[in-house]
């Protein structure tokens, strides 16, 4: 275990103790009938334990905190036991929320002092490059408050007046200029003080944590992202993972 009475740098300091919290407590409803999504199998190792390796990759985390399915907070534990991982770093487990939001608030209320910089990222992101993770890492280094990895989109995006009834045609009201346009992925990093503020003051619902940082007014910048870093979240990215995750071992020859 990690000391964690010593008085912690900040963020920006190049000895800021990173902590991630992975918010995996969703049931996985897109991806269709069957275990929380964050236990299922991605190239036989449950994804989640591949989201959890994926952030203890990167030297600079020091602390990972699962937020587990509420009723798998035991069959998590005894997943983390059972898999090989770095030895460097510290786990703790807690049940999750109703919602991603509540979940990740669950994660950071349980949270040690000493950890000054805090990455949120997605179980079901399993396959993010470690380099992507660092990257995220040193630009809150560099005195960022919050940072998400991002990557441009390939289709045109069209802004819709939204139909009642799932099928119905939609009329479409504007086409945002694709060049601003960023597909946002996770893990985001943040200044600790930052996303606990954040998760204090905004009430509304959002999809991701550095948008409530945007709605306390502070700058969230962008670096690149990574293709690999995809959400699972219908059936046919699982395709896709199984088919990233074999070129991997191909790759790595095992
Ligand atoms: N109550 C919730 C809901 C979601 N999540 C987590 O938030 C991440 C991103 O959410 P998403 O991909 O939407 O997962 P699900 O909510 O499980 O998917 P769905 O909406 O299809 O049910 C996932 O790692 C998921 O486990 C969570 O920790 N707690
Ligand atoms: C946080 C996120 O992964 C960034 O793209 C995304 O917003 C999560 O959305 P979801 O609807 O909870 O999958």
């Amino acid at each position: 275990m990690s000391d964690d009475s010593r008085p912690s740098p900040p963020a920006g300091s190049p000895t800021a103790r990173t902590a991630a919290v992975i918010p995996a407590a969703g049931r996985g409803v897109r991806l269709g009938p069957g275990a929380p999504k964050a236990l299922r199998a991605l190239g036989g190792t449950p994804m989640l334990i591949h989201a959890v390796r994926a952030m203890a990759a990167s030297r600079a985390v020091s602390l990972v905190v699962v937020v587990a399915p509420p009723e798998g907070a035991a069959e998590v534990r005894s997943l983390l036991d059972a898999h090989a991982l770095p030895e460097r770093t510290d786990f703790l487990v807690v049940p999750g929320g109703q919602s991603r939001q509540e979940s990740v608030k669950i994660g950071l209320d349980a949270l040690p002092p000493g950890h000054d910089i805090v990455l949120v990222h997605d179980a079901a992101r399993p396959l993010v490059p470690v380099d992507t993770v660092d990257a995220v890492i040193e630009a809150v280094r560099d005195g960022a408050p919050a940072v998400v990895p991002a990557l441009p989109l390939a289709d045109t995006v069209k802004q819709v007046e939204p139909a009642g009834t799932p099928g119905e045609p939609e009329p479409v009201v504007a086409t945002p200029e694709r060049s601003l346009l960023r597909a946002v992925q996770t893990p985001q990093g943040f200044d600790r003080a930052t996303l606990v503020r954040a998760h204090e003051t905004v009430t509304g619902e959002v999809t991701d944590d550095a948008g409530m940082v945007e709605q306390l007014g502070l700058s969230v910048v962008a670096v690149p992202g990574h293709e690999e870093a995809f959400k699972v979240t219908r059936p046919l990215d699982l395709v896709l993972a199984e088919a990233v995750l074999a070129r991997r071992r191909l790759n790595d020859g095992f």
